[in-house]
């Protein structure tokens, strides 16, 4: 399919200091002379930057972590399946490692690092950036103003796909780092003695919050790359290029998790179920036997949960949409098996897999994702289709790499930390708050969640608490309190991100207005198409120059377009990457290859998937939602009994071609991996 874009760019051949377009996509942009085919291809291209430090290399502790591999994997051999393979593999036939774990993120523009080689990136003035901490205080607020249209649960869910597309390598995410470049009492490990990995956030003299307690660093810890990866092999001149350990695709690999050992671990192996511990008569995650390192537990009866991500403990409405996850699929199973006694428990494992992972696409794609992107511009640039009844799409593109944009993860897709709400409200069947939890009392410690009610109240105060308006503020809880661990204060999310992208080396913010179509920006004026004069001061205030503007901020900044949920280059970010998401995904739900698809009728019916479903049908007693979840109730989205939501009917999945008197059937004979 030959896919226009709102976001078509004229590349013209870009002066020596301007990052190129790395990838090739015959989406949305029109290649150019620099162009490489294949995204971590960079061999016919002189190197960009000269390195100054060409034989930087980390070293010892940080390298730990891929040392411990005994070797590397071998590359995959790939069988016909009907099902996805755990780890991404074969997804794409001739790339069969494309989207699998530990694997580069992708790339849009050429890295900026200090050295041009894997430095943090510096001012083009050769000095240091401006401190991430003051840029956090100082061009990002804290105001916590109410969306008038959204529920807590379109952030949590974003956090969910966030989780089953990307995780940067060698960090612990919520839980203490082992590598530590600050004392336990905030002081800075002298340069000398920290390790190389060590890129820590310094806190400015005044701080409003750490000057109280007189915490003067936040650990911060260099995410693995390519060139501390053995089995990742790398010219010595060749950028540094991050990893991601999990799988790419929206394959629900966070409750899954990323490979069939892994998943050994977390099946139940009867009855195509996952594996659950029950108490007082309900379905919990299984119990994570490295508890005291994974949660923080104030008691060892605490429970601390595990799934197919690491990150499922981090915070209590996280946790829920796990729980709500791994139980739809144990639902499903259940069904399946109503319907079809003679399935063995790998079919009805795969089967319900199958059907899960397709209503979640579908909430993600025509639910969730239109609120972020905007439904036209998704229609548009051929995200989503309008389509009837159970009609297939047939838009898969062997040639896409479905690898995270770097872009994505590390700038644009942490704008929406500005929804997160630093309360969880506790709300009854009748839709009144009862109370509520602070979140930086609950991060790491799930126990709460099945505390009296909990589970419910709080699954309900997600469908019903508005999540804090997408804008500049990002809540005080992350900003000055996050990962706290019982200290007065704690870490701060939006200078991490800041952190981060230098860290990752990511362009500028005006390279990536360029990429996207905008005019780079030459004077402080000019960006005041897209932002306004007071945070253009703000802007100004901090760097030293225009082309300093790191990506995460600059694009934080930008007036929303009319429909979405961000400025124009965050929006031209996230939609090449969920276009990518989707073409370059061989199992996509819409599909209908003969092999792989799912009947016409039974396409129909995942297409009423939605989220208030999902809360009915594995909340312990939620009698009643909202059909449109992500909204807040309102006149014209009012609560009404579970019975009135849309539901998948799950026998359209019974197998008419079983001969009960032969005993055989014939439906799935090539299930088998
Ligand atoms: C209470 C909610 C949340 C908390 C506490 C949280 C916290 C974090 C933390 C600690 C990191 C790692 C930071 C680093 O070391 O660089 C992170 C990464 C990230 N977050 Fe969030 N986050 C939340 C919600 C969200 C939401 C709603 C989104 C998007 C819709 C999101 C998108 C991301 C992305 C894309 C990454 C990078 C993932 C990767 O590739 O490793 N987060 N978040």
């Amino acid at each position: 399919v030959n896919v226009a874009t709102s976001y078509s760019v004229v590349h013209h051949d870009q002066p020596a200091a301007q990052p190129r377009l790395l990838q090739k996509s015959s989406h949305a942009y029109a290649p150019a002379a620099h162009v490489v085919t294949s995204s971590h291809t960079y061999s016919h291209a002189a190197p960009h930057f000269a390195p100054l430090v060409s034989k930087t290399r980390y070293t010892v502790p940080f390298l730990s972590a891929l040392q411990a591999q005994p070797q590397c994997p071998a590359p995959p051999a790939c069988e016909k399946s009907r099902y996805r393979t755990l780890d991404g593999s074969c997804n794409n036939l001739q790339n069969p490692t494309w989207g699998t774990p530990n694997r580069r993120y992708g790339r849009l523009l050429t890295p900026k690092y200090g050295d041009g080689i894997s430095l943090p990136t510096v001012s083009v003035t050769g000095q240091e950036l401006p401190n991430a901490r003051v840029v956090s205080l100082v061009a990002f607020g804290e105001q916590d103003i109410p969306d008038p249209e959204y529920t807590l649960g379109n952030m949590q869910w974003g956090q969910i796909m966030t989780h089953d597309m990307s995780m940067q390598a060698g960090g612990t995410q919520s839980k203490k780092h082992p590598t530590r470049c600050c004392t336990d009492d905030g002081k800075l490990i002298g340069k000398e003695r920290a390790p190389s990995s060590c890129y820590p956030i310094l806190v400015p003299e005044h701080d409003p919050a750490h000057s109280q307690t007189g915490t003067e660093c936040i650990n911060f810890v260099r995410t693995l790359t390519d060139r501390e990866d053995q089995c990742t092999p790398t010219h010595p001149s060749q950028p540094a290029e991050q990893l991601t350990t999990v799988t790419s695709y929206l394959d629900l690999s966070l409750v899954y998790g990323n490979s069939d050992q892994q998943n050994a671990g977390l099946r139940a192996f009867t009855g195509g179920r996952m594996a659950t511990v029950e108490r007082d008569g309900y379905e919990w995650p299984p119990n994570n036997p490295n508890a005291t390192t994974e949660c923080e537990q104030e008691s060892r009866d605490e429970v601390c949960y595990l799934a197919g991500d690491s990150r499922v403990n981090q915070n209590p409405g996280l946790t829920i949409m796990q729980i709500i996850l791994l139980r739809e699929h144990n639902r499903i199973a259940d069904q399946l098996q109503k319907y079809n006694p003679h399935w063995d428990d790998e079919l009805l494992f795969q089967e319900a897999r199958r059907v899960n992972i397709a209503q979640y696409q579908h909430i993600n794609y025509y639910e969730w994702l239109p609120i972020f992107l905007g439904w036209e511009n998704m229609v548009k640039n051929r995200l989503i289709y309008r389509t009837k009844g159970g009609e297939y799409i047939n838009d898969y593109d062997p040639s896409q790499d479905p690898s995270v944009l770097n872009s994505h993860a590390t700038a644009a897709f942490r704008y929406f930390h500005s929804q997160i709400e630093g309360r969880l409200d506790l709300v009854s069947e009748l839709r009144k708050p009862t109370g509520s939890l602070r979140l930086s009392d609950w991060f790491n410690r799930p126990s709460i969640i099945e505390a009296g009610d909990n589970y419910d109240f709080l699954t309900r105060g997600l469908a019903t608490q508005p999540e804090e308006l997408t804008d500049t503020n990002f809540d005080a809880e992350i900003k000055h309190f996050l990962f706290r661990r019982g200290r007065p204060f704690g870490g701060d999310l939006r200078a991490i991100d800041v952190q981060r992208n230098r860290d990752h080396g990511l362009a500028g913010y005006n390279d990536y207005r360029e990429f996207c179509g905008f005019k780079r920006a030459s004077t402080w004026e000019d960006l005041m198409d897209l932002i306004s004069p007071q945070d253009v001061s703000k802007l100004q205030s901090l760097y030293a120059s225009i082309d300093d503007i790191d990506l995460t901020v600059g694009g934080s900044l930008e007036a929303h377009v009319n429909g979405a949920l961000a400025g124009p280059t965050f929006l031209c970010i996230l939609t090449e990457q969920f276009y990518r998401t989707r073409v370059a995904d061989r199992f996509f739900y819409e599909r209908g290859d003969k092999d792989l698809a799912f009947t016409r009728e039974q396409l129909a019916e995942l297409r009423k998937a939605n989220l208030a479903r999902l809360f009915c049908d594995n909340g312990n007693h939620v009698q009643s939602m909202q059909p449109k979840a992500f909204l807040r109730i309102s006149h014209s989205n009012q609560v009404v009994p579970c019975s009135q939501i849309p539901e998948v009917d799950l026998s359209l999945w019974k197998d008419l071609s079983y001969d009960n008197s032969l005993q055989s059937f014939h439906y799935f004979h090539n299930y088998k991996k």
